[in-house]
């Protein structure tokens, strides 16, 4: 038996109590290489604590397709977690309020094409989940001699479906 969870679309507001969505909004903070470039300067509050260091690693993860059953979440309680695609394509985000030290109802979103997300530090979330192959994403996320990894399984797992909304278009296509 499992509780169904619909994923919304990925918005910067409905994710601000988990963390960041990287993507272009508003107007580039400064134009730049020779007027070719608009940079959305540090959009995302990175954190790797007093002992740790920021490091970029490679996730090439197997991709699922939905209804996508979640039954454990994790968190981070030394440092922040970006998820970057490299291919463009659309990931699910899965993410849980903390209630006492355990993960609340999760909330799922669709990361379209030209959004990533940074977890902030101790957020609950589900682990990377790309929707399309090839699942090939750059994390930044704390280098450390401690594990960095709280995990929780849910005694029922929870089972995610595509909101209405939810975008999951393959790569970014040039206009
Ligand atoms: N464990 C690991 O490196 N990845 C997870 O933290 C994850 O969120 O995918
Ligand atoms: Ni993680």
């Amino acid at each position: 038996m499992s509780r169904t969870i619909l994923a919304e679309p990925l918005t910067a507001d409905a994710f601000a109590p988990f963390g960041d969505v990287l993507e272009v909004s508003g107007q580039p903070d400064k134009i730049i290489n020779a007027g070719r470039c608009g940079r959305y300067h540090d959009r995302a509050r990175l954190d790797f604590g007093p002992e740790g260091r920021a490091g970029i690693s490679i996730f090439e993860s197997r991709a699922v397709a939905f209804p996508v059953e979640v039954d454990l979440v994790e968190r981070h309680p030394e440092g922040s977690q970006a998820f970057v695609s490299m291919t463009g394509h659309a990931f699910l985000v899965v993410v849980a309020p903390d209630e006492d030290g355990r993960p609340g109802t999760p909330q799922a979103f669709v990361a379209a094409p030209g959004q990533g997300i940074n977890f902030h530090r101790g957020t609950w979330h589900g682990v990377l989940t790309p929707l399309h192959e090839p699942g090939l994403f750059a994390v930044v996320d704390r280098i450390g001699t401690t594990a960095n990894l709280e995990e929780y399984r849910f005694e029922t797992p929870y089972r995610v479906e595509p909101g209405q909304d939810a975008i999951e278009t393959g790569p970014i296509r040039t206009a």
